[in-house]
């Protein structure tokens, strides 16, 4: 495991930055507008004149007061959509990175809720929450200077005490919070967990009549939910109220006790007085906030948590030793695999494919056989010793080069919708209508094509002309072949398909045995007579 690497960004504590000093810059604009406001209360009582330059001065502090927090919330909006783009992008390459081994085990439901919800409430907490609270934090005591600046020194003093008050409360807050909220997040990841299981074994649950049942058990944990968000919101409410209520009584009364002792010795004037007692309601002002924010903050920590723990998960790349080089298409050196770290699929497994020759690998079902085809394309990253594929050492960072280096046909062909032309193209899209034609000649399907009336154009794959397996198969195969990549891994091509289909497929890969690597597996005998080795897997 990684020491768990960081999700700030430069840009993202940028923001956080400007946010604080506009949260400093938005409260002493404020303070020192109360403090006028009071002043000119003060004139309007003792029936002298307003001086007009005051007035515009607290014109203009409550317009940079507003601005301030506009500014902020601008600044929120734009770093959280651009720390959530970037954290997204960010987990997801991981995924990428650690591969599909590493996720055996794992519910794909909190790993699409890691993807979605929790980059969201990470990206809220960071880009709108901590540049907030610690301008919160922070007010309070510049406030007070502007206090002993304006007003008194003395009376700031004293309000000073009340200032730890806050960041106690929260830590009380916090804790009272923290059990709900986490009860909270577990029913939520329940929920979105069953749901899309459901989604994903929804023709299985059809087939065995079970999904009335599940659709029940989802009704339920969408209740837990329910109560618990609910719960949640019910506590947090209260606790808000009371800290709040609590804390603001608490300020106002002292600072009023405070201002009638200083105007009673002769401290402070009638004006001072009252602007004391107003900017104290700002001292509380980060109760407010700091309450209202908690949500954001706490569900953030923790997803601010898992999302670190997950980047910190070593990919296969950094585990991994290459030794070197190969000279031949194909070559595997004691290489092992598991979906399981204590289940290997097969291990201390040794081939040698040399250039423009045909393997076939042969095994019974669960073998290993596909697992293995996975790995020559590059897919699955051996956990011990070696896989090279074109003499490139197979590892994380290797992966995208091996990938370009093998053209795959899977047991079952998946056309898309698309024409014909199209779904020929994918793997060349320069390819000429004449390569077309000949990759389709090789599969002889060349005469089925001639006889659509649509030819190259006909549309296929979901909606479109219906394919039989054995077509499917041999289009895949006709792809392959026009990618001009020279590793052809061809998965049971024939597994689909009758006698006389496969008969014609298999002199398609013989006629192109010559120019390619040809690693195929398959159980039929008509196969393993064409090979130049077999590989056989056990179990
Ligand atoms: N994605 C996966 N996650 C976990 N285990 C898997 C996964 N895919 C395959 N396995 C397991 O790995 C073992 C090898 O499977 P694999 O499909 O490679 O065998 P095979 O020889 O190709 O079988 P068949 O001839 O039936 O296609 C099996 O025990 C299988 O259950």
């Amino acid at each position: 495991m990684n020491a768990q690497p960081s999700v700030a960004t430069p840009a993202g504590k940028r923001a956080i930055s400007i946010q604080i000093v506009l949260a400093i810059v938005g409260s002493q604009a404020l303070a020192w507008f109360l403090i006028i406001v009071a002043r000119l209360a003060a004139n309007v009582f003792g029936s002298s004149s307003l001086p007009v330059g005051q007035i515009w001065a607290a014109a203009v502090l409550i317009v940079v007061a507003g601005a301030a927090q506009a500014a902020s919330d601008i600044v929120q909006g734009r770093s959280a959509a651009e720390a959530e783009a970037g954290l997204h992008r960010r987990v997801l390459q991981h995924a990428f990175d650690l591969g599909p081994a590493m996720f055996t085990g794992r519910q794909t439901g909190a790993i699409t809720a890691m993807l979605t919800d929790q980059t969201e409430r990470v990206a809220g907490y960071r880009q709108t929450f901590i540049g907030p609270m610690i301008g919160a934090m922070v007010s309070p005591v510049l406030i007070l200077v502007s206090v002993a600046i304006a007003i008194d020194p003395i009376a700031a003093a004293v309000l000073l005490i009340s200032v730890p008050f806050i960041p106690l409360a929260v830590g009380g807050f916090q804790r009272a919070f923290r059990k709900v909220s986490a009860a909270s997040r577990q029913a939520r990841g329940k929920l979105a967990n069953q749901f899309l299981e459901a989604i994903q074994g929804l023709t299985t649950l059809v087939l065995l009549g079970a999904a009335g049942r599940v659709g029940d058990q989802l009704a339920d944990t969408g209740e837990e939910n329910r109560k618990a968000t609910m719960a949640l919101l019910a506590r947090n409410q209260l606790i808000l109220l009371v800290t709040d209520a609590a804390f603001s009584l608490f300020m106002l009364t002292a600072a009023a006790l405070v201002a009638w002792w200083r105007l009673d010795v002769g401290a402070i004037n009638a004006a001072q007085a009252l602007g004391l007692v107003l900017v104290s309601a700002l001292l509380c002002a980060p109760m407010e906030q700091i309450g209202s924010f908690f949500y954001v903050g706490m569900a953030g920590m923790a997803a601010q948590r898992q999302i670190r723990a997950f980047l910190g998960r070593d990919t296969p790349s950094q585990v991994q030793v290459a030794g070197s080089g190969s000279d031949l298409a194909v070559e595997l050196r004691q290489a092992g695999f598991g979906y399981a770290p204590d289940r290997p699929v097969f291990s201390g497994l040794d081939l040698r494919v040399p250039p423009r020759s045909t393997t076939v690998i042969v095994g019974p079902s669960g073998s290993g056989k596909s697992t293995l085809m996975s790995m020559l394309a590059g897919d699955l990253l051996p956990d011990a010793g070696q896989c090279y594929v074109g003499g490139i050492a197979l590892t994380a960072a290797s992966r995208d080069q091996v990938r370009a280096a093998s053209a795959m046909v899977r047991q079952r062909s998946w056309l898309f919708y698309g024409t014909l032309a199209e779904n020929l193209r994918i793997a060349r899209p320069q390819a000429t209508d004449d390569e077309l034609h000949q990759a389709l000649t090789k599969v002889a399907l060349d005469d089925w094509v001639g006889s659509l009336p649509d030819g190259l154009d006909t549309q296929v794959g979901e909606h479109g002309l219906a394919v039989s397996g054995g077509q499917a198969q041999r289009i895949a195969l006709a792809r392959a072949m026009l990618s001009g990549r020279d590793l052809l891994l061809l998965d049971e091509p024939t597994s689909q398909v009758d006698q006389e289909s496969e008969r014609v497929i298999l002199d398609a890969i013989d006629e192109i045995a010559g120019r390619h690597t040809i690693v195929m597996v398959s159980h039929r005998l008509t196969a393993t007579e064409r090979a130049d080795q077999i590989l056989e897997l056990n179990r």
